[in-house]
């Protein structure tokens, strides 16, 4: 985008969350956007409430108040059943990956194409293979079990599942936790190609300083129970606070900065 041009209207706004569990405040007046075709990354130190900023978008936890206004609709105001409808645009994959250990990896794939789509098995498991394979899983994976694959093979599984609705914006909540820096670098650059691809909007939860420096368009910081501040990395990092200054000015940080550059360099 060349500077002047306006950001492109958010798929998501969050205005004036609030979130509250007894006597804990989480978030206290946050706003956020998400944009078409964005990957925005999420940080924040633990315990600052990532996870319910993510379920709370997605409708996974009600908030104790503020707006939530996806695709122009406030999410919050609907009935259940045009939130569901609404709810079916995103895609979401949780640190755990959460496939069914019973089901192959075809049947957990295609099952929410049976369930919201409408699909017959047959149709539905043809298609949950080519999500699949659009996650760069090889053909023989479909008919293999979640306890028969690697880490980095359940990532790839969950990420076919969330893509099974054809979603419009993708959430994922640290999704190379636990793999190793090979497997992350190859996830970060699949995350790449499906927003290139699908035009997707990622909303990334992440601790991983590489899969900012490599893929995120825009990063969000929570602290002070808000959104310190939403913008270019660069911008991020040159912002005056303690937290920010210790992560991405600390060894790994510098580290990541580093190999980020000679990446770029020809
Ligand atoms: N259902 C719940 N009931 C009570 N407290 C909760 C609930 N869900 C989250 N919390 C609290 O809200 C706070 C934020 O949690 P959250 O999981 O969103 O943090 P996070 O930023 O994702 O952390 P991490 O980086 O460690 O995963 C924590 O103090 C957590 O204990």
């Amino acid at each position: 985008m060349s500077a002047g041009t306006p950001p492109p209207e958010p798929l998501i706004r969050v205005r004036g969350l609030v979130n509250r569990f007894g006597r804990q405040t989480v978030h206290d007046g946050l706003d956020l956007d998400i944009r078409r075709g964005e990957i925005l990354g999420v940080v924040g130190g633990s315990g600052t409430g990532k996870s319910v900023l993510l379920r709370s978008i997605v409708g996974l936890h009600r908030p104790s108040a503020g707006r939530i206004e996806v695709f122009g609709e406030d999410l919050l105001a609907l009935p259940s059943v045009q939130r569901s409808r609404l709810e079916r645009r995103f895609g979401v994959l949780f640190q755990q990956g959460a496939l069914f250990t019973s089901l192959n990896l075809a049947e957990n794939v295609a099952l929410p194409l049976i369930e919201h789509a409408g699909l017959s098995r047959p149709e539905a498991e043809h298609l949950a293979r080519l999500k699949l394979a659009l996650a760069g899983l090889p053909a023989n994976a479909a008919d293999k079990y979640p306890d028969e694959l690697s880490g980095g093979m359940i990532k790839r599984a969950a990420l076919a599942r969330a893509l099974a609705l054809d979603p419009e914006v993708l959430f994922l909540d640290e999704p190379t936790a636990g793999l190793d820096p090979i497997g992350a670098a190859a996830f970060d650059q699949l995350i790449l190609t499906l927003r290139d691809a699908l035009g997707l909007g990622v909303f990334l939860v992440t601790h991983d300083l590489d899969t900012l420096y490599t893929s995120c368009d825009r990063v969000a910081v929570l602290a002070q129970k808000r959104v310190l501040v939403a913008d270019r990395l660069e911008v991020v990092a040159a912002t005056d606070d303690a937290w920010i200054r210790e992560y991405f000015h600390g060894p790994r940080g510098r580290a990541a900065q580093r190999a980020a550059e000679l990446q770029e360099t020809p």
